[in-house]
């Protein structure tokens, strides 16, 4: 994808980053196994890195076919490192293959992992890995098909990324940022989705201990604003049930072409508020986003199903995945793993009746989430103690000074979670 836009000066890098050099096709690097690799043409660029064409080293040029891609950053990057980590970690192909026998399944989306090592060249010295080489990326296919994707395929790409985020999970780690820009069909099989882009994952069961949920004001609003998880807007390390929420949040773009916070991405906390209120009332938030007859009643299950989960659970992935087989089975479609990306007649959302009180609701809060009254805004019914759910009744009244002041300071300074310019983070404006 492109260099990502962040929340605060738009692809500024930070100071502290360096940007790679473009190397030569045809340079060879020589991975910690001993394995040399060729690099071919560049094919992508992210923030920090290129990512090379590559195959083993031979006399051949790598062609456009090669079956390879490297990815190359400068070593003292630390994006490339942890997602090295998690790469080496949890995508070697024996690794992947033992849980595809166990699960009876022929296909997860996780790239596989052949190698990495450091290359020096000149005075300077470079991290690279080598992964599985993909293709075209989803949210190419999303604007081709106008911005819509058929609820078949939507289900499909629900159920495709819900057998991934098990094996990630399964494997200590969660991805943080699932979107259309980091889902890449496979480059042979159209039918095929991989999640990459392991940048911003975390390692939240470091031996098999989920961590435990606690907020941290330099982290607010980690991942891409538009889709991060409202324990990631809070601060949070992402969790299990964070990459669930994501992936819905994701599910209702791809189905309906918008999300009701889209038009004001620049303001975090606005679109904070927006997620949290959206979880309060599921059914309502969906009302919004679809017209009447098209109201996805399996979107709205599973959007419950996460929503009642605590920070550390496990999440009943079979479960979430007969909610969206139902799905298919309500349109009289079935999941025969073709994935099949036409584009979608518009059907317009009419208009909602705007009554002379409702007007006067948007413009407070408009005016709300421009300055410090946003914590005017309704509180959550349901407050998280330690992660786990309490409802209103239940739990202890917050100090009303001590919201306010928390949410006055996130509301008149930069946060620090914005400030940070980590890569992968803060996508505000694509
Ligand atoms: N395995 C792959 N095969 C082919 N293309 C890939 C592969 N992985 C990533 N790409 C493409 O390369 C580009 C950069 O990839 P990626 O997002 O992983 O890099 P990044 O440095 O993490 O980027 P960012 O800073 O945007 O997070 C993207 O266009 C992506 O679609």
């Amino acid at each position: 994808m492109p260099p990502k836009a962040k929340a605060v000066g738009k692809g500024r890098a930070p100071a502290k980053r360096k940007l790679a050099e473009e190397f030569p096709p045809g340079e060879v690097l020589t991975d910690t196994g001993k394995k040399s690799w060729k690099l071919g043409a560049p094919i992508g660029k992210g923030g920090f890195g290129l990512l090379y064409l590559a195959d083993q080293n031979s006399d051949k040029p790598v062609g456009p076919d090669a079956p390879y891609v490297i990815k190359v950053e400068p070593s003292e990057n630390g994006p490339l490192f942890s997602e090295l980590h998690f790469y080496m970690r949890a995508a070697k192909p024996d690794l992947i293959q033992i849980w595809l026998k166990e699960q009876k399944l022929k296909h997860v989306g996780v790239p596989r992992y052949w190698g990495s090592g450091l290359h020096s060249k000149g005075d300077k010295r470079y991290r690279f890995m080598v992964i599985d080489r993909l293709g075209t990326d989803l949210q190419k296919k999303f604007e081709e098909c106008g911005k819509k994707f058929p609820r078949k395929l939507v289900l499909q790409l629900g159920l495709r990324l819900l057998d991934t985020l098990e094996f990630i999970h399964e494997h200590e780690y969660v991805h943080a940022d699932i979107k259309a820009s980091n889902l890449l069909l496979s480059h042979k099989d159209p039918n095929q989705v991989y999640l990459v882009d392991y940048g911003l994952a975390y390692r939240y069961a470091p031996d098999g201990v989920p961590k435990e949920y606690k907020e941290d004001p330099k982290k607010c609003h980690d991942g891409t604003i538009e889709f991060t998880s409202i324990d990631a807007h809070k601060g949070a390390s992402p969790s299990r049930r964070s990459d669930l929420q994501i992936l819905g949040f994701c599910m209702v773009q791809w189905l309906c072409g918008r999300l009701p916070w889209e038009d004001r991405l620049q303001d975090p906390l606005y679109v904070r508020d927006s997620k949290i209120r959206s979880q309060e009332d599921i059914s309502d938030f969906l009302s919004k986003c679809f017209p009447p007859q098209e109201k996805p009643d399996e979107l709205q299950k599973f959007m419950e199903e996460v929503k009642s989960l605590n920070y550390e659970d496990t999440p009943p992935y079979k479960k979430l995945r007969s909610i969206l087989q139902n799905g298919l089975k309500s349109i009289q479609a079935k999941d025969d793993g073709q994935l099949e990306f036409t584009p979608v007649s518009r059907v317009t959302t009419p208009p909602a009746k705007v009554t002379k009180r409702k007007k006067a609701a948007d413009k407070m809060e408009e005016n709300d989430a421009e300055g410090s009254s946003v914590k005017k805004r309704k509180p959550s019914k349901e407050k998280e103690v330690n992660g786990k759910k309490e409802s209103s009744k239940a739990a202890p009244r917050a100090r009303k000074g001590d919201k306010k002041s928390k949410l006055v300071d996130m509301a008149t300074q930069t946060s620090p979670g914005l400030a940070r310019q980590t890569r992968g983070r803060k996508k505000v404006d694509s």
